[in-house]
């Protein structure tokens, strides 16, 4: 596969490297500039900022490339742009490509509804350099539940990403905690969906799609 990758130089782009090593990064795209080796990329994989998602789509829609994005802090109008730009290729979007997290995003959508009258907070810690708060994970897991809660933000040390949803009510605490131990486990997942998206059909996809169409085919 020939990728894409905007932000190469960040902490996502390193790790995206090293988990694409059998692919071949042909284009890149940071605050500094851009390069390419001239040829076209399969797909374009972006982690960087939402400033940088019209020159994505740009290049998405240059190259016929798919994509896939998993930056945060989108609004809806980038969420219009990703639609968009789906009529014409594949685009995988999500804000968490580990596997737990998705898991955790099916649990809540089927079973919140037994806790409809609980009090429900998330928590969500991240290293202090990260820049958005709440997390797109911790607004993705609030959406799961059907209702809005209070998000609570830590930025400590070097933490890769610990959300921690919790249902209480006089009786009970019930808490679903995912911790990422490393941040290589979002750019095994990213590598998943590329694969997935360099052959898809053009449509908007979550990274839950993604692992439900390989549950199927296995
Ligand atoms: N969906 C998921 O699973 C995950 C998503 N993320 C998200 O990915 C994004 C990146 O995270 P992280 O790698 O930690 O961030 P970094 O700050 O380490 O990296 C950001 C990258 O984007 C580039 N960049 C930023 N602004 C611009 C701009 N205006 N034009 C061009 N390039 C730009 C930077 O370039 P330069 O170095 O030149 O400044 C850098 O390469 C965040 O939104 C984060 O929340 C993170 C982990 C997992
Ligand atoms: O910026 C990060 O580091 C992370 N960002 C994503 C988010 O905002 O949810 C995913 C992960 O938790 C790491």
């Amino acid at each position: 596969m020939r990728y894409g990758l905007v932000g190469s130089t960040g902490r996502m782009g390193q790790e995206i490297q090293k988990a694409f090593v059998d692919h071949t990064l042909c284009l890149t795209v940071n605050y500094e500039g851009s390069w390419s080796d001239g040829g076209k990329p399969d797909v374009i994989m972006d982690f960087s900022n939402p400033s940088c998602l019209p020159e994505t789509v740009r290049l998405c829609r240059e190259h016929g490339a798919a994509l896939v994005i998993g930056t945060t802090g989108l609004k809806d109008s980038d969420f219009e742009m990703l639609r968009e730009l789906a009529r014409q290729v594949a685009v995988v979007q999500s804000y968490n490509f580990s596997i737990g997290i998705n898991a955790l995003k099916i649990i809540l959508a089927n079973y919140s509804k037994f806790f409809e009258d609980w009090d429900l907070e998330i928590v969500e810690i991240h290293h202090n350099k990260k820049k958005d708060a709440p997390s797109g994970t911790a607004i993705m897991l609030q959406n799961a539940t059907g209702r809005p809660c209070p998000m609570h933000s830590l930025r400590i040390g070097g933490v890769p990403g610990d959300h921690n949803v919790i249902f209480s009510n006089e009786g009970e605490v019930l808490s679903f905690n995912h911790r990422a131990i490393s941040r290589s486990v979002f750019a095994y997942g990213a590598l998943r969906a590329a694969e997935f998206a360099a052959t898809a059909k053009p449509g908007l996809y979550s990274f839950e799609e993604v692992l439900q169409c390989s549950l199927k085919k296995s």
